[in-house]
């Protein structure tokens, strides 16, 4: 795989707590070398922006502006972490309608600017607002990713180094379908490097709850989870910066995948310098396969809603 040329061009559009926190993350990990702020609050994105240059000195090179959307233009990397955050008490769904009328506004004013990037999207409901991106923008949907399951993976793989006492970065575990409550695990796939490891049924069920109602834990006890999100964000965009091709639980649009076409949800994907290259098939069994398509029509359902 040839690595992708090291100058590269990231905006991030909402600088709340998701957007700012990337934008450090990228900051901290020295990950592009411009990197622009844009929120409908222009003062916050400035305020952001100003912290994070004071910060430059103790870390290498970069430009960190807060700008409008015709800095989109020339941008590897658009990342969408604009509107409305969960309550508590509130699920994702909740958020739909908010999110995708700022939506509308948002997917234009990029493609005014810019036509070959990527858009990554972070925003809640976050598949089916993938899939709002996909249409408003015409790019084609390799080009249009989600964050998917990737964070309920990591929490999973989290939970589960906990409860055999095994640095997560070796275990290999998929949360798959809506991110949100409607997603599934896979324990056949869940090993430790490779190697089968036994799970009870309690184990199962706690590991699982506590993976899928982790943001309501995090949301009461604190408001908002973003620091998780943000380095999950940070892994995307380095897959796609440094053409890494890994494989990451993305949401993406399916077509035909386990009966399932026409909706985003969250898969194992290849992920490169064009976005998604390649959803990797999964063989699920009947019980998988049920909640995966279950997932996917609770998502379409609500997508009907909406006038796209
Ligand atoms: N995909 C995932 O795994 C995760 C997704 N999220 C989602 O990310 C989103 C952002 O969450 P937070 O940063 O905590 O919210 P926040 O309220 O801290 O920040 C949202 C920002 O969006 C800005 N904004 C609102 N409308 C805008 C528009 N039209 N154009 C530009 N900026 C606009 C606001 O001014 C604010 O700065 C939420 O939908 C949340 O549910 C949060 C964590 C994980
Ligand atoms: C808020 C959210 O989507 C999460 O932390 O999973």
């Amino acid at each position: 795989m040839e690595p992708k040329v090291s100058s590269s061009k990231v905006v991030i559009i909402g600088t709340g707590a998701v957007g700012a926190t990337t934008a450090y993350t990228l900051l901290l990990r020295e990950r592009v070398s411009e990197l622009v702020l844009i929120d409908a609050n222009k003062e916050r994105a400035l305020g952001e922006a100003l912290d994070m240059n004071h910060g430059l000195p103790f870390t290498g090179g970069m430009k960190i502006w807060a700008g409008d959307y015709s800095d989109c233009a020339g941008a590897d990397i658009i990342v969408i972490a604009a509107g409305a955050s969960q309550q508590p008490g509130e699920t994702r769904i909740d958020l739909l309608k908010r999110n995708a009328r700022i939506f509308d506004s948002i997917i234009q004013n990029i493609v005014k600017y810019n036509t070959h990037g990527i858009i990554l999207v972070a925003t809640n409901p976050v598949d089916i607002l993938s899939y709002v991106s996909l249409k408003k923008s015409g790019f084609p949907s390799n080009r249009v990713i989600g964050s998917g399951t990737l964070l309920d993976s990591a929490r999973f793989r989290y939970l589960i180094g906990e409860a055999k006492e095994i640095n997560p970065r070796s275990i290999h575990a998929h949360i798959i379908g809506e991110h949100g409550d409607s997603e599934l695990p896979l324990w056949s796939l869940a090993n430790v490097a490779g190697i089968d490891v036994e799970f009870t049924d309690e184990e199962r069920e706690r590991i699982f709850e506590s993976t899928k109602n982790a943001a309501y834990e995090i949301i009461n006890a604190k408001g908002a989870t973003f620091y998780a999100i943000a380095l999950a964000l940070d892994r995307i965009i380095v897959s796609i910066l440094k053409n890494e091709a890994s494989v990451l639980n993305v949401s993406t649009l399916l077509n035909d995948y386990n009966g399932v076409s026409d909706v985003y949800l969250g898969v194992p994907c290849i992920v490169d310098s064009t976005g998604v290259r390649e959803v990797l098939n999964l063989e699920l069994n009947d019980e998988e396969l049920e909640k995966f398509q279950a997932s996917a029509n609770k998502l379409k359902a609500a997508i009907a809603e909406l006038e796209l």
